[in-house]
């Protein structure tokens, strides 16, 4: 496996776009990861394999600047406001995701919660304001305020799985994440992300903490509210021990058999890699 372009924290200040790009492919290239794509397996993912997931970054990628154009172009307009202007460009990134990937969503998580972290990150640069992990999340949350209560609660569409499953079991998905301001990659990642000094295995156990608390609506999607709880319970063990390799791999194999993919929490993996980037 290729050596993994290492997040040069110096960048941190100055660009979240090639941090974004930069933590999409760690994400993807990190191995084993339970149920997900990785370079030894596709996981529970029978239409998306490791050349699909680079091609769909590859075509996602400099979308990552326009969304930081497009936040400096909207840094005074208020929260709500900005938050139209970047949903074009989210729908557009969308539209070269699955022209890359011949239809497979691949990344429409990625692209909503790593967008709204570059847009973000626009509006605070064109403010003048510097570039922290409580600044952006609390940008972010701003600009979501009332997301779920819109989109989810009085729209009533069940266009998505994630509307679906909100009328279903109340679970806000990506957009509650947001609109939380990244609360979940806040609370139970970062603050322990130094406490692994070997870079892959701070990953791993960053998004084992995720697969234990996120209620990540692609296992409810594939396995019902058994399947979170399964995934959620069986990280929390791996947590609680001297997990190694071979225990990831075990869980992969368990994952896999139970057509289980945290698709979300490998989302919120690469939103951890960007904030952890950046000054608390
Ligand atoms: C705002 C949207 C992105 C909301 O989409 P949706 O209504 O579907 O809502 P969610 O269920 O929330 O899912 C969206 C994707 O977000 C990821 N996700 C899930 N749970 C969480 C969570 N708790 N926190 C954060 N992120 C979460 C997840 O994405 C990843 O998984 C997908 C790949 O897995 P897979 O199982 O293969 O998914 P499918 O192909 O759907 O299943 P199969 O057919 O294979 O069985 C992949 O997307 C990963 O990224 C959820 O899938 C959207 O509606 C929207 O508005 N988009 C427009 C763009 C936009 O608004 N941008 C704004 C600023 S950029
Ligand atoms: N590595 C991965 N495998 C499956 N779904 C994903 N969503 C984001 N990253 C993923």
């Amino acid at each position: 496996m290729p050596g993994l372009p290492v997040i040069n924290p110096a960048l941190a200040l100055t660009d979240t776009a090639l941090l974004s790009e930069q933590a999409l492919l760690q994400e993807v290239w990190l191995t084993p990861k339970p149920g997900l794509v990785d370079a030894s397996n596709s996981g529970a993912h029978r239409d998306m394999d490791l050349p699909l997931f680079l091609a769909s970054i590859a075509a996602i990628a400099p979308w990552f600047a326009q969304f930081v154009t497009a936040g400096q172009q909207a840094a005074e307009l208020p929260a709500m406001q900005a938050l139209a202007q970047v949903r074009p460009v989210g729908i557009a990134c969308e539209q070269a995701m699955f022209s890359a990937t011949a239809g497979v969503n691949s990344h429409k998580g990625g692209i909503f919660s790593l967008g709204l972290l570059c847009f973000a990150a626009g509006r605070l640069t064109q403010r003048a304001l510097p570039l922290s992990q409580a600044s952006l999340c609390a940008e972010v949350a701003a600009l979501c305020r009332g997301l779920v209560m819109r989109e989810l609660q009085q729209s009533g569409r069940q266009a998505t799985v994630g509307e679906r499953l909100y009328q279903r079991y109340g679970l806000s998905g990506a957009r509650g994440e947001a609109q939380s301001g990244f609360a979940t990659v806040r609370r139970y990642v970062l603050p322990y992300w130094y406490q692994e000094q070997d870079a892959s295995r701070r990953l791993l156990a960053a998004l084992l903490r995720l697969m234990a608390v996120n209620a990540d609506t692609n296992l409810v999607s594939r396995g019902g509210l058994a399947g979170l709880r399964y995934v959620q319970q069986s990280a929390r063990q791996l947590l609680n021990s001297d997990w190694q390799i071979a225990d990831l791999q075990a869980m992969d194999q368990q994952l896999t058999l139970r057509n289980l993919s945290p698709g979300g929490s490998a989302d919120l993996l690469a939103v951890s890699m960007v904030l952890a980037a950046f000054p608390a």
